[in-house]
C-alpha cells in the first residue's frame, strides 16, 4: 500500500485530565491536603496581579468550609485580579497555561504559581470546580464549571459580584470529606499560609497576623528576642541558645537561625522551614544549609527561589548554591564574633556543637583557630585546649587513636611527654593542619615504640645481676612474639606495659593475613616480613613496681616464664589490646602454672 492517498494534517495532542489527574495525586503531590495550598496561592497571586495596578485595592482571602457556607461546598473568595471571559477559556481551561509567564514563557518573579497545573489538584478532592470571577478589566461576571472527566462550560454567572475577585467553590468527594472540616482547613491553612502578606481568614478564624517574626518591629532588641525565643519553641519545642538574623539579598532570602540547646546527631542533616513569597514550602528542607551547620535549626522566607513542580522541595540551581555557601558564611561568622563578645556562652556552644565545628575547622582557618584556642581536647594532663596544652608542653604529641590514649597517656604524663588524643572524628585532620594557624604550632604523632626509650635505664649492676631472669623471661615470650625489656618508669603501680611500634602493628596485620591467604600470596608476604622482623612489640617490665621486682628475684625459669606470660596477658588486658588464642592460651597455662606451684595437685585416687 502506497501513501499518495494521504493527507498531511497538523494534529493537537489530546489530553486524558483522568490521566493527568491520577499523574498530580499519585506522582506528584504528596497528599491531596495540598488543595488547600493551591487554592490559596491563586488566591494571593490575583491580589498581587490586582495590586499592581491598583496598590490600594483590599487584599483579602475567605475561605468557607461546609460548616459556614451551609450547602456542603467549600469556598475560597479572595479580592484578587479576577478574569476576564476570553482569560476563563484561555486560562482555566488549559492545562499548563499560566498567566504568570512573562512573554517569553518565564515565571514572573512576583507570583507564587508559575506551572498551570495547580487549580488541577482541587480534582484530588472533588469532582467538580466552579469558579465565578469578575474581572479587574471590568466585563460581566463569568461562571466556569470544570469536571474531572476534563469537560467545562463557560456561562454569564446568574448573580453579578458586588466586587472584582474571584469565587473558587469545591463539593467534595465521598473519600475526600475530612479534608474539609473546619479543624483540618484553618490548620492547613495556618500550617501554609500564616505569613502570607494578605488578610487570610477561614470562617472567623484570622490566619495571618503581623507577617514573619523576624521583620516585624520591636520596641528593643531583648524584647525581639524574646518574641523569636517564643516563635522557635512554638515551631520546633526548643528554647534556642541562640539566634542568627540571615540575610541574602540576591535571593530575596531573610529568616533566623535557632541554635540548638542540646546536642545534635552531626550525621542527621538538619531541616529547615523554608517559606517561598511567604507560603509555606516545607518544613523539612535539608540543602539549605551546608551539612555541617547541624547545630542550627532555621526558618526562611525567600523570594527568589525556586520550588520543585510538587512546591515541596527547593529546586537546585545555581542560586540555591549560592544560598547555602552564603548561609553557611553567616553561621560561621556568627561563631567567630560569640569568641570575641561571649567567650563563657562561646564555650557553652562548643561544649554541645564540638563535632560541627571541628568538621569546619578542617576547612576553615578561622574556624581552626577557634578551636586551638577554645575547644577542649582530652591530654595526658586533663582536659584542656590546644593552645594551652602547646604552651605547656612545646614538645607534645598526639596519638589519632583513642584506646592508644587511653593505654598510653598516664605513662607518658608520668615521663613529662604531653599526649593529646586526636583520636576523635576530624581530629587528626585538625592537628595536622595546626601548623598553619599564625604562629605554626607543631604537634607530632607519637610513635608508642618510643617510649621505651625515654623509660629509666637499669643500673648497669642491677642489669647485670637479673641476666638469668631476663633470659627465662626473654625465652617465655618468644613464642608469643614479644621481647621483655626491664625499665624503671614511673607510674610505679603499673607492673608493665604491652608497646608496640607501628612497624610493629604492621608485622602482626601481615602475619594475620599471612595465615589466612592462599600459599602463593602467603609467600609474597613472607617475603615482606624479614624487614619488619626486627621491630617486634615489647613488655617493658616496671623495676619500681612492687610486684615485678618480686618477680625478678625469682631464681627457677619454669615459674619465671609463668610469672612473666602472667604479667604479659595483665598487660595486653590493661592496654585492651586485642587477645589473640595463643595469648588467651598462655594466660591460662600461666595461672594454672602457678597454681600447681603454690598448690600440687594431689594424685587422685582410685576407688
Ligand atoms: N483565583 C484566581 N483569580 C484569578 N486568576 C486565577 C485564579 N485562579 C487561577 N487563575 C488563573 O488561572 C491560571 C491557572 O491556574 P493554576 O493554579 O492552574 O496555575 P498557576 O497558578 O499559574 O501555576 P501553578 O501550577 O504553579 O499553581 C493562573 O495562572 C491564573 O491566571
Amino acid at each position: 500500500m502506497g501513501w499518495e492517498g494521504w493527507a498531511v494534517t497538523e494534529r493537537a495532542f489530546q489530553v486524558d485530565l483522568r490521566g493527568v489527574v491520577d499523574l498530580l495525586s499519585r506522582h506528584l503531590y504528596s497528599s491531596p491536603r495540598v488543595y488547600l495550598r493551591e487554592l490559596l496561592q491563586n488566591g494571593v497571586d490575583a491580589v498581587t496581579a490586582r495590586r499592581a495596578g491598583e496598590p490600594d485595592a483590599p487584599a483579602r482571602v475567605h475561605v468557607e468550609t461546609p460548616e459556614h457556607t451551609g450547602d456542603g461546598t467549600l469556598r475560597v473568595h479572595d479580592t484578587g485580579v479576577g478574569l476576564t471571559e476570553a482569560q476563563v477559556h484561555e486560562l482555566l481551561a488549559t492545562i499548563g497555561r499560566s498567566g504568570k509567564r512573562d512573554e517569553l514563557g518565564y515565571a514572573r518573579h512576583e507570583f507564587l504559581g508559575q506551572f498551570g497545573i495547580g487549580l488541577l489538584s482541587g480534582f484530588l478532592v472533588a469532582d467538580e470546580i466552579e469558579v465565578t470571577t469578575r474581572s479587574a478589566q471590568g466585563g460581566p461576571t463569568v461562571r466556569w464549571v470544570g469536571h474531572a472527566d476534563g469537560r467545562y462550560r463557560v456561562e454569564p454567572a446568574a448573580r453579578e459580584r458586588d466586587e472584582v475577585g474571584t469565587t473558587v467553590v469545591l463539593r467534595p468527594r465521598r473519600d475526600a470529606e475530612e479534608w474539609f472540616a473546619t479543624d483540618t482547613v484553618v490548620e492547613l491553612a495556618r500550617h501554609y499560609g500564616a505569613l502570607l502578606p494578605v488578610e487570610l481568614r477561614v470562617g472567623d478564624t484570622p490566619v495571618t497576623g503581623d507577617g514573619p517574626p523576624w521583620s516585624r518591629a520591636y520596641p528593643t532588641p531583648a524584647l525581639r528576642r524574646a518574641a523569636l525565643n517564643d516563635y522557635c519553641r512554638s515551631l520546633f519545642g526548643f528554647l534556642p541558645l541562640d539566634v542568627i538574623d540571615l540575610d541574602v539579598p540576591e535571593a530575596g532570602l531573610r529568616g533566623v537561625a535557632f541554635v540548638l540547646p542540646h546536642a545534635a546527631n552531626p550525621t542527621v542533616r538538619a531541616t529547615h522551614r523554608v517559606y517561598l513569597k511567604r507560603m509555606l514550602l516545607a518544613d523539612n528542607v535539608a540543602d539549605l544549609l551546608p551539612e555541617w551547620a547541624f547545630f542550627v535549626r532555621c526558618v526562611v522566607d525567600a523570594g527568589e527561589l525556586r520550588p520543585t513542580a510538587s512546591r515541596e522541595a527547593l529546586y537546585e540551581d545555581d542560586l540555591l548554591g549560592h544560598v547555602r555557601e552564603t548561609l553557611g558564611g553567616q553561621v560561621r561568622d556568627w561563631l567567630v564574633a560569640l569568641a570575641e563578645s561571649d567567650p563563657e556562652a562561646l564555650r557553652r556552644f562548643l561544649r554541645l556543637h564540638h563535632v560541627g565545628v571541628k568538621a569546619l575547622a578542617v576547612h576553615d582557618d578561622a574556624m581552626l583557630d577557634l578551636v586551638y584556642r577554645w575547644l577542649e581536647f582530652e591530654t595526658s594532663s586533663g582536659a584542656m585546649t590546644l593552645a594551652e596544652f602547646a604552651r605547656r608542653h612545646p614538645d607534645a604529641r598526639y596519638t589519632p587513636d583513642v584506646d592508644e590514649f587511653r593505654r598510653l597517656s598516664a605513662v607518658a604524663a608520668a615521663q613529662g611527654i604531653g599526649l593529646v588524643n586526636a583520636g576523635y572524628v576530624y581530629d587528626a585532620e585538625i592537628v595536622a593542619r595546626l601548623a598553619d594557624l599564625d604562629g605554626g604550632v607543631k604537634l607530632l604523632p607519637l610513635d608508642p615504640g618510643e617510649l621505651t626509650t625515654r623509660f629509666g635505664i637499669l643500673e648497669s649492676g642491677v642489669e647485670l645481676r637479673l641476666r638469668d631472669f631476663l633470659r627465662a623471661a626473654e625465652r617465655a615470650l618468644d613464642p608469643l612474639g614479644c621481647t621483655v625489656v626491664l625499665r624503671d618508669y614511673a607510674p610505679a603501680s603499673l607492673p608493665a606495659l604491652y608497646l608496640t611500634s607501628r612497624a610493629a602493628e604492621h608485622r602482626a596485620e601481615l602475619a594475620e593475613s599471612r595465615a589466612q591467604a592462599d600459599p602463593l600470596w602467603a609467600d609474597v608476604l613472607g617475603a615482606l616480613e624479614p624487614a619488619l622482623a626486627a621491630d617486634r612489640p615489647r613488655l617493658v617490665l616496671n623495676h619500681a613496681n612492687p610486684l615485678t621486682r618480686r618477680i625478678t628475684t625469682l631464681t627457677d625459669p619454669e615459674l619465671i616464664g609463668l610469672a612473666v606470660q602472667a604479667l604479659y596477658g595483665q598487660a595486653l588486658l590493661h592496654g585492651r589490646h586485642p587477645l589473640r588464642p595463643a595469648d588467651a592460651a598462655a594466660l591460662n597455662r600461666s595461672f594454672l602454672g602457678l597454681l600447681d606451684w603454690a598448690a600440687p595437685a594431689e594424685p587422685e585416687e582410685h576407688a
